[in-house]
C-alpha cells in the first residue's frame, strides 16, 4: 500500500503516489489543451477577439464569441495566437507533446531527468524545423508563414543575412545530422530490442526444456517416493506384527525399544530430499571450484606475450637476460556505464523506488598505472643471481613481473639444476634482500620456473573505483560479485561469493582485513540490488562495521526486536545464528516446495509466478552473513557459536546464505576443524607467524606478507597473491549516505523468531507436545552420557530446533540439567535401567 502523507490538511489524506498522478494528469491535459489551440489555429480568430468586449465574454447570448473557430474557444484563440502565429508556425505542436510527456512521467512516477536530453533534442528540432520553413517563407511569397511563425521567419532572416544563400545549405546539414543522431539512436535501440528478442525466445526454449527435464526427473522421484513408502509400510506391517508377539512377553521393553526403532516415514523423507538438494548443491559447488581452480592456474600460466613488455638494458657483468613486464590489467569501462546498466537494473524492481550508488562517490586514482623502478629491478637481479651463483646455481634468464605491491622475479635455472636446492636457499637470499615479504616459489605452480617475490620499494595504492570501473566487474553476471583487487599481473580478480560459496578470513590486526570487508560489501553494494541482497552484520568489536548502519532499512536483516541493526554482542550473535539456521530450514522447505534445486531456479520459478505467494512462497534475497571477529565470539560462546556457524557452512548454499568470517587470531581453537573444513575459500592477509598461516591456508606464505591489503588467496587450488583493493571510510560513508538518505523498505527484512526455549533453556510443559523422538533422544545421552544438542542432532539426523527443543524437554524430564553456556549439560541419569524406570513414571503420570 501507498504510504500516506505525514503533513496534515486536505492534501494530508492523499498518499505520495496519487498527488504524483493527479499532477500528472493535469500536465497531461495542459498538454493536450495547447495542443487542441494549435491544431484548430485560426487567423482570423485573433481579429475577432480582439474586437470583443469583456462585457460580451459574460453574456448570457455569447454572440460574436460563437464566431471564434478555435476548439480551446477565447483562451485558444490567443494560445494558438502565440504559438502558432508569434513563436514557431504549426511546428510550436512539439510544445504541448513535450509538456504531455512530462505529465506522462510524472503520472507514472518516473524519473523526470531522462527527459532533458529529450525535450533539448525537441526544442533544438522545433526551432531547426520552423528556421527551414521560415526561409521558404521568405524566398517565396505563396509560401504561408503559419508553418514557421514569426520567431522561424526572424531566425532565417537573421541566418539569411549572414550566410547568404549558404544559409539553406547550412540548415540542410543541420538537418541531416539532426536526423542522423535520431536515427542512429533508434537504430541501435532497435538492434538492441531484436536482439533482446532472440534470446529471450531462446531462454523461453530452454526454460520449457528445464521444465521438461525437471517434470521427467519429478516423476521418477515420485515412483522413487512411491516404491520407498511402500517398502516403509510393508517394514511397519512387519514390526507391529512383531510388536503384537512381543507384547504378550515383555510390556515395560516395548514402549522403549519400539518407540526407537519405528522408522519415521515424514521427517524422513523430508530429510532425504533436502539431502538430495545439498548433494546437488555440493556437487554443483565441486563443479565450480574446479573450474575456478582452473581459471588461478590459467593466471599462472598465461603466456607472458599478451602483457606489455619492457626489456631492461643487460648488465655487462652477467649474461642473464631479465625482461620486465608490467601487466596492462583490465580494459576500463566507460565512466557511466555501471550507473546506466545500474539504472535500468533498478527499473526492473518496481516494488521499491531504488537508486545503485554511483561510480563517482569513490575516489578516482591519482595517476593511472604503477611506475616501474628500474633500478631497484637491477639491483635484486644482481643480488639475487649473487647469492645463488656462490651456491653453484645457474640461472639462464629472470623475468621480471611488477605488480602493485611486489615484483615478481621468474628465474630459468639452468636443467641439471634441482629446483628444491633454490628453496633451500631462500633464507639466504632473504637476508640478502634484505626484504621482508620475500616469498619463494620453487616452482611456481604448473611451471618449471622458480619464482621470488620482492616488495616494491614503493607500492602502489590499488583504488577501489580503478577495480570496479573495469569492463570485467561492469560486465560481469555474477550473483554476488566479489572484485578483491589486483594481482601481479594487475588483473583484477573476481570471484563469485554465490559459488564459492563461504569465506574465511584472517590477518593479524593493521592488516587490512577491516578495509578487506569493506571492499567486499562495497562490491555489492554497487552490484546487487537490495531486493536481492540482504546483510547481517555481526561485530563484536562495536565499531568496524557501524558505518552500515544507515542502509538499514534497504540492506540489513536482523532478528525481530533487534534494538540495533548490527549485532553487538555475543548471546544476540548466537541468536541471530540459530534464527538464521532457521531461515534456512524455511528455505529448503520453500525448495523443496518449489520442486527446484537452488535459489536461483526458485526465484526465477517465483518471479515468473509459478510460486504461490499465499502458501508462504516470496522472493529469496541472498543473505550474506558477515562476522568481523570470530574469535572473541568462540572465546564467550565457544560450541554455541561453532554450532550454527558450521550448520549453515554445510548447508545454506543452495539456499543463498553465505558466510563471510574473519579473525585476527587465526588459531586453532578460534578456527576450529570443524569450521575449516566447511569453508574451502580462504584469504589470509598478513599473520603473525608460520603456523598462523598454517592455520588459515595450510601452508605458510600469509607470515611474509607485508600487510596494508596485500593478501593471498586459496579456493582449495592454487594460491593467488593480491593488493586488496582500497576504499577509505569517507567514500563507504558517502555510498552509506546514498542509499540510506533514500526512502528505502517499509519493513526491514526481519529474520525467523527462534524457539525461546531451545537456546535459553526456558522450560516448556513437560507434558505437552512430547517429541516423538524423546525416547531415543534419551537413550542416546545416557548411552553417551553427554547432553549435547549436536549430539542428538548428528545421531537422529535432526535439525537443531528440534534437538534443542528435544534437550529442553529431558531436561523437564530430568534426565538431564540445565543450561550451562559452551560446555554440554550433565546427564542425570546414569544407566538404561535408570531410564526407562524414569519413563515409566512418566507414561504414568501422563495418563
Ligand atoms: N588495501 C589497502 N591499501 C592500502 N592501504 C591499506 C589497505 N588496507 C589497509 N590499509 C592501511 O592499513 C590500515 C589498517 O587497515 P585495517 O583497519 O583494515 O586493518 P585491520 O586488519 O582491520 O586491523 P584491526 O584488526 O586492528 O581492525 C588502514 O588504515 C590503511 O591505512
Amino acid at each position: 500500500m501507498a504510504k500516506k502523507s505525514s503533513s496534515g490538511g486536505f492534501l494530508g489524506g492523499i498518499s505520495e503516489a496519487r498527488k504524483m498522478e493527479i499532477i500528472g494528469i493535469l500536465v497531461m491535459s495542459l498538454g493536450g489543451l495547447i495542443g487542441l489551440s494549435i491544431l484548430s489555429y485560426s487567423a482570423s480568430d485573433y481579429t475577432l477577439i480582439q474586437s470583443l468586449s469583456t462585457e460580451s465574454l459574460f453574456s448570457i447570448d455569447r454572440g460574436p464569441a460563437l464566431r471564434i473557430q478555435n476548439g480551446l474557444g477565447v483562451i485558444g484563440a490567443y494560445l494558438s495566437h502565440f504559438f502558432v502565429y508569434k513563436l514557431f508556425g504549426y511546428v510550436s505542436l512539439i510544445i504541448p507533446i513535450v509538456i504531455f510527456f512530462y505529465g506522462w512521467f510524472i503520472f507514472r512516477n518516473r524519473e523526470i531527468y531522462q527527459l532533458l536530453w529529450p525535450t533539448a533534442y525537441a526544442i533544438w528540432s522545433m526551432v531547426l524545423i520552423s528556421t527551414i520553413l521560415g526561409w521558404f517563407n521568405t524566398e517565396y511569397d505563396w509560401y504561408s508563414s503559419v508553418w514557421s511563425g514569426e520567431a522561424g521567419i526572424g531566425t532565417a532572416r537573421i541566418l539569411q543575412n549572414i550566410t547568404g544563400i549558404g544559409s539553406i545549405v547550412i540548415l540542410a546539414v543541420f538537418l541531416v545530422t539532426t536526423l542522423l543522431a535520431l536515427l542512429d539512436r533508434d537504430l541501435q535501440a532497435t538492434v538492441d530490442r531484436v536482439k533482446g528478442w532472440t534470446t529471450d525466445i531462446k531462454s523461453s526454449f530452454n526454460n520449457w526444456q528445464e521444465d521438461r527435464q525437471r517434470k521427467k526427473e519429478t516423476k521418477k522421484k515420485e515412483k522413487e517416493n512411491e516404491a520407498q513408502q511402500e517398502k516403509v509400510r510393508q517394514h511397519q506391517e512387519a514390526e507391529q506384527r512383531m510388536r503384537q508377539q512381543s507384547n504378550s512377553v515383555n510390556n515395560t521393553e516395548r514402549s522403549v525399544q519400539e518407540k526407537t526403532s519405528t522408522p519415521e516415514p515424514e521427517p524422513r523423507e523430508k530429510e532425504r530430499s533436502i539431502d538430495e538438494i545439498v548433494e546437488q548443491s555440493q556437487q554443483q559447488d565441486r563443479e565450480r571450484m574446479r573450474r575456478q581452480q582452473e581459471q588461478v592456474k590459467s593466471l599462472d600460466q598465461r603466456p607472458r606475450a599478451d602483457i606489455e613488455k619492457k626489456k631492461v638494458a643487460e648488465e655487462e657483468d652477467d649474461d642473464v637476460d631479465i625482461s620486465v613486464y608490467v601487466g596492462e590489467g583490465d580494459e576500463q569501462a566507460d565512466e557511466r556505464e555501471l550507473d546506466k546498466q545500474n539504472q535500468d537494473k533498478a527499473k526492473e524492481v518496481p516494488r521499491v523506488k531504488y537508486k545503485f550508488p554511483t561510480i563517482d562517490l569513490l575516489d578516482s586514482p591519482p595517476n593511472e598505472g604503477n611506475e616501474v623502478d628500474l633500478e631497484e629491478i637491477k639491483e635484486n637481479k644482481r643480488i639475487i643471481l649473487d647469492k645463488l651463483k656462490r651456491h653453484k646455481i645457474e640461472i639462464r634468464s629472470i623475468n621480471a613481473i611488477v605488480g602493485p605491491t611486489v615484483t615478481l622475479y621468474e628465474l630459468d635455472p639452468a636443467p641439471d639444476v634441482k629446483i628444491s636446492k633454490i628453496e633451500s636457499y631462500a633464507n639466504d637470499l632473504k637476508m640478502a634482500t634484505a626484504a621482508k615479504g620475500l616469498r619463494i616459489m620453487a616452482p611456481i605452480p604448473g611451471r618449471s620456473a622458480v619464482g621470488i617475490e620482492v616488495p616494491n620499494g614503493k607500492r602502489e595504492t590499488v583504488y577501489l573505483k580503478s577495480v570496479l570501473n573495469t569492463k570485467k566487474f561492469v560486465e560481469s553476471d555474477y550473483e554476488l560479485p566479489i572484485a578483491f583487487g589486483k594481482t601481479i599481473e594487475n588483473d583484477v580478480f573476481m570471484v563469485d561469493l554465490s559459488l564459492m560459496p563461504h569465506l574465511l578470513i584472517a590477518g593479524a590486526t593493521g592488516s587490512g582485513k577491516t578495509v578487506g570487508i569493506n571492499t567486499i560489501i562495497t562490491c555489492l553494494l554497487y552490484k546487487c540490488h537490495p531486493d536481492d541482497l540482504k546483510f547481517v552484520l555481526i561485530d563484536p568489536k562495536k565499531i568496524e562495521l557501524s558505518l552500515f548502519q544507515k542502509i538499514e532499512t534497504q540492506f540489513l536483516a536482523t532478528i525481530p526486536g533487534a534494538d540495533e541493526p548490527i549485532v553487538t554482542d555475543t548471546s544476540r550473535a548466537q541468536e541471530t545464528l540459530e534464527s538464521l539456521t532457521k531461515e534456512m530450514d524455511e528455505r529448503y522447505d520453500l525448495l523443496k516446495d518449489g520442486m527446484v534445486r537452488d535459489i536461483r531456479a526458485y526465484n526465477k520459478k517465483f518471479d515468473n509466478g509459478e510460486l504461490d505467494e499465499e502458501e508462504g512462497h516470496r522472493h529469496l534475497p541472498y543473505i550474506v552473513v558477515i562476522i568481523d571477529e570470530l574469535a572473541d565470539l568462540m572465546m564467550t560462546a565457544g560450541k554455541q557459536i561453532e554450532e550454527p556457524i558450521a550448520r549453515l557452512a554445510q548447508l545454506a548454499r543452495a539456499v543463498g546464505i553465505h558466510l563471510v568470517v574473519a579473525t585476527q587470531r587465526p588459531s586453532v581453537n578460534v578456527v576450529t576443524g570443524t569450521i575449516k573444513a566447511n569453508f574451502p575459500a580462504r584469504l589470509a592477509y598478513q599473520v603473525a607467524s608460520k603456523v598462523d598461516s598454517r592455520t588459515i591456508l595450510d601452508t605458510g606464505g600469509a607470515d611474509q606478507l607485508i600487510g596494508n591489503g596485500d593478501m593471498l588467496f586459496t579456493n582449495g587450488g592454487g594460491m593467488t597473491r593480491i593488493q586488496n583493493a582500497f576504499v577509505s571510510t569517507e567514500e563507504v560513508e558517502k555510498i552509506t549516505d546514498f542509499i540510506g538518505n533514500q526512502r528505502g523498505y517499509n519493513n526491514k527484512y526481519e529474520l525467523p523468531v527462534i524457539n525461546e526455549e531451545s537456546s535459553s533453556g526456558d522450560i516448556p510443559d513437560p507434558l505437552e507436545d512430547i517429541d516423538e523422538l524423546f525416547e531415543s533422544a534419551a537413550k542416546i545421552i545416557v548411552l553417551h552420557q553427554q547432553g549435547s544438542v549436536s549430539l542428538l542432532q548428528r545421531k537422529l539426523k535432526i535439525g537443531y530446533n528440534r534437538a534443542g527443543r528435544i534437550i529442553d524437554q529431558l531436561f523437564n524430564a530430568g534426565v538431564v540439567g540445565p543450561y550451562q553456556g559452551s560446555t554440554a549439560r550433565d546427564v542425570l541419569v546414569e544407566d538404561e535401567e535408570e531410564l526407562e524406570e524414569l519413563l515409566d513414571e512418566l507414561d504414568e503420570f501422563e495418563r
